[in-house]
């Protein structure tokens, strides 16, 4: 029995319910969901959320990683702030595509006061949905790895 494909779920306190629905979602796909929280929607420090997810990805414990907080934008920060981490943030389909397919992102931040859970559920099938495509991205993906020296 081959393990499922971890994918690790934060967030800060902006949208707990969203990042509950999400990670149910991923795990009715058939993902290992790897929901580590904030429990309750105290309020708390997106950066911290943002590494802590980060981290697992980056050491392979996780394959992929989702990050929600108010706009997307600070999580998305801190998390690219973690060598091997290459994460953007989507309010649309398009993008959640292209950042896996052509930029190899490891994870996706969406902003929760930004865009409903509709969609936002469609944004994260988009990204779970899409692979890498290679070639002549591979270069540019390789050329943003070298900038991490
Ligand atoms: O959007 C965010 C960071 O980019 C955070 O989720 C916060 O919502 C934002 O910073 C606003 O903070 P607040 O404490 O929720 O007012």
């Amino acid at each position: 029995m081959t393990p499922k494909t971890r994918i690790v779920i934060s967030s800060d306190h902006a949208d707990i319910p969203l990042r509950q629905a999400i990670a149910a979602h991923v795990a009715e796909r058939g993902y290992e969901a790897v929901d580590i929280g904030p429990a309750t929607a105290e309020s708390t420090d997106y950066p911290k959320h943002g590494e802590a997810a980060a981290r697992q990805v980056a050491s392979g414990d996780c394959a992929l990683g989702i990050i929600v907080c108010g706009t997307g934008q600070g999580i998305m920060m801190a998390a690219n702030k973690v060598e091997g981490i290459r994460c953007g943030v989507c309010s649309d389909t398009f993008s959640a595509r292209m950042i896996r397919q052509h930029n190899d992102a490891n994870m996706i931040s969406i902003g929760a006061r930004v865009i409903g859970a509709g969609l936002a559920i469609d944004i994260i099938d988009a990204f779970l949905d899409a692979e890498f495509e290679g070639g002549r991205h591979a270069k540019r993906v390789d050329m943003i790895k070298a900038i991490e020296g």
